[in-house]
């Protein structure tokens, strides 16, 4: 888990590659550094090698004996570092990658609702899945890339101690060649940003398929338009762009090969005609078609450079959209005990907007106060606003003016979490999880008891911990979460729609019953509702139009008017 500190500064959306790789591999700095170290002196043991099997192939009188044994000693040294090397990079490899993966986590746990909702989920999963890998990739394979290029470095300074002229003739050559790779190398980057725009399509059009399923089979030009046009438009995308992106790199990879080739002849035929010694020619062969292969890797490894700059850009772009001053929420031993008393809450010119955008909805300004014990209803036309309400009053969306106090005291940013653990909500739109989160033994009796109260043990019991099923009707599967929310046992109880799919014996029972029964234990709820049946179970009814409150009445106060 980063530490607060980490995640106060995430990478900006500009972040240099090179710099984020050195602030990923800082955590293993002495293991790092010691590996690079090792595998970048074994590549240069490797250069040596070569010239030591050179000198070997036309040794001085009496010195074979010498040369080989040095041979033999260097070959065990570059293995041995080499080994060293790869184990030390594949230690901190994998441990940067599990870094990353736990950081990224770590915003998405810290960032703002409205931010996440913005994002979209296939585009986070697409961040999550490939951007991270590809960062991670590259993270690990920086250091093999180091030793590639200490191998080139060192087996060209051992050309140009061999012959400077010579040595230019190669230097032209390879020059030559790194240029085509570098306008490969730019045809592969910008075909890979488009893969990466067109990997999010597919995201989505995954999403579709799965969660869309029943949809689709219902409606054949939808199916045919999210298949036909968006799946397998993306996936077209995906392959025209690679392959664009593939024949670049091997026709710049064939053109390199027939430069090198072309290089080493030339290098005999001027050694020839120039009269240059054996050793000399010999040595540029054997180092030049040596080294082809740690060039290669380089060249190989250029679009990865390429890739994980534009993921880092994506990962940082999410960063960015994710900033929070909450950062405790990343801290997973802070199961911070829950609040059980409150006198009240209050919003105080409350606005929230989802946009800068002219057209974009605005809630506000709100001004009321939410007593202790008291059954709030909110109600109001489709779109009024009465969910947005509510995620400002929960502390899930900061106000874009105005302020939430509790108990006259401003929510302030860090103590916002602690806030919310007064409430147990059962959102719309709510996720139902399998398991409890129960206290001890007794927990799990009181669960059995509420799910005989709810009529609906005899279909789900309590099996280690957690709801021996899920698997239900929507109405049975909104009693559970009610379950959840009277075993967390807070002092505020939000219900958002709960009854809509209660059978109407049921929907009585909730407004009836089990609400004049929570607020008889002290509980305060606010329940938002269509049910205008059951408007006079409410304490207190306010109504939303466009965003603000036109209506604040007390039900068993019939003459009581706007206001709070
Ligand atoms: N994520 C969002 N981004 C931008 N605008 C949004 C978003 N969610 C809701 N809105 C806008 O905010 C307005 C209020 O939405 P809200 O969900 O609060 O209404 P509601 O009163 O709860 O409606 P309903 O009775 O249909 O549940 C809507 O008109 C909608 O246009």
């Amino acid at each position: 888990m980063p530490s607060h500190d980490e995640m106060s500064h995430p990478p900006p959306p500009e972040a240099s590659l090179g710099r984020e790789v050195l602030r990923l591999l800082r955590p293993f700095g002495l293991l790092a550094t010691f590996s690079s170290i090792t595998g970048v002196l074994s590549g240069l043991g490797m250069a040596w090698l070569i010239a030591t099997l050179n000198a070997s192939l036309h040794p001085e009188k009496g010195k074979l004996g010498s040369i080989l044994l040095a041979f033999a000693a260097l070959c065990i040294l570059v293995l041995a570092g080499e080994t060293i090397a790869a184990v030390g990079n594949s230690f901190v490899g994998q441990r940067v990658i599990a870094n990353l993966r736990k950081e990224v986590v770590a915003r998405i746990v810290c960032a703002p609702i409205a931010a996440i909702q913005q994002y979209r989920a296939p585009r986070l999963l697409s961040t999550l899945g490939h951007d991270v890998d590809t960062i991670s990739a590259f993270s690990f394979n920086a250091s093999g890339l180091l030793v590639a290029v200490a191998i080139t470095l060192g087996c060209l300074a051992y050309l140009a101690f061999l012959s400077p002229g010579l040595f230019l003739v190669a230097l032209v050559a390879i020059a030559v060649g790194l240029a085509g790779n570098l306008v490969a190398g730019r045809i592969w980057l910008k075909a890979y940003a488009g893969v990466r725009d067109a990997q999010d399509d597919l995201q989505k059009g995954y999403v579709a398929i799965t969660e869309g399923a029943k949809e689709l089979r219902m409606n054949r030009r939808r199916r045919a338009r999210v298949h036909g046009i968006q799946l397998r438009g993306s996936v077209d995308r995906i392959r025209d762009l690679k392959m664009t992106a593939m024949r670049a790199f091997w026709a710049s990879r064939a053109c390199s090969a027939i430069l090198f080739f072309a290089g080493i002849g030339a290098i005999v035929a001027l050694g020839d005609r120039y009269g240059v010694d054996a050793g000399t020619v010999s040595g540029f062969a054997l180092v030049l078609l040596y080294i082809k292969g740690p060039i290669e890797q380089v060249v190989i490894q250029l679009p990865s450079v390429g890739q994980a700059q534009i993921s880092l850009k994506r990962v940082a772009e999410l960063s960015a959209a994710f900033q929070t001053p909450e950062l405790t929420l990343a801290d997973t031993t802070d199961v911070a005990p829950t609040a059980d008393a409150l006198q009240s809450i209050e919003l105080r010119g409350a606005r929230y907007r989802f946009s800068a955008d002219a057209n974009a909805f605005e809630l506000g300004p709100v001004d009321f106060t939410l007593h202790q014990g008291e059954t709030l209803f909110i109600t109001g036309e489709n779109g009024c606003g009465k969910t947005t309400l509510l995620m400002v009053l929960l502390g899930l969306y900061e106000p874009t003016a105005g302020e939430l106090l509790l108990d006259g005291a401003p929510v302030e940013p860090h103590a916002r979490d602690a806030y919310r653990q007064l409430f147990s909500p059962v959102f719309f739109d709510y996720v139902l999880f399998q398991d409890l989160i129960t206290r001890d033994d007794s927990d799990a009796d009181l669960a059995r008891d509420y799910l005989e109260r709810l009529e609906i043990g005899h279909k789900v019991s309590i099996e280690d911990g957690a709801f021996s099923t899920i698997d239900l009707s929507a109405g049975q599967r909104k009693r559970l979460a009610l379950v959840q929310a009277y075993l967390e046992n807070r002092p505020i109880l939000v219900f958002d729609e709960w009854a809509a799919e209660q059978d109407p014996t049921f929907r009585r029972v909730f407004y009836t019953e089990i609400l004049p029964d929570l607020k008889r234990q002290g509980k305060t709820l606010v329940v938002i509702s269509h049910d205008d049946r059951y408007f006079h179970v409410a304490d207190r009814r306010i109504t939303l139009r466009s965003g603000r409150i036109v209506e604040d009445v007390r039900p068993a106060l019939p003459w009581a008017g706007v206001g709070s």
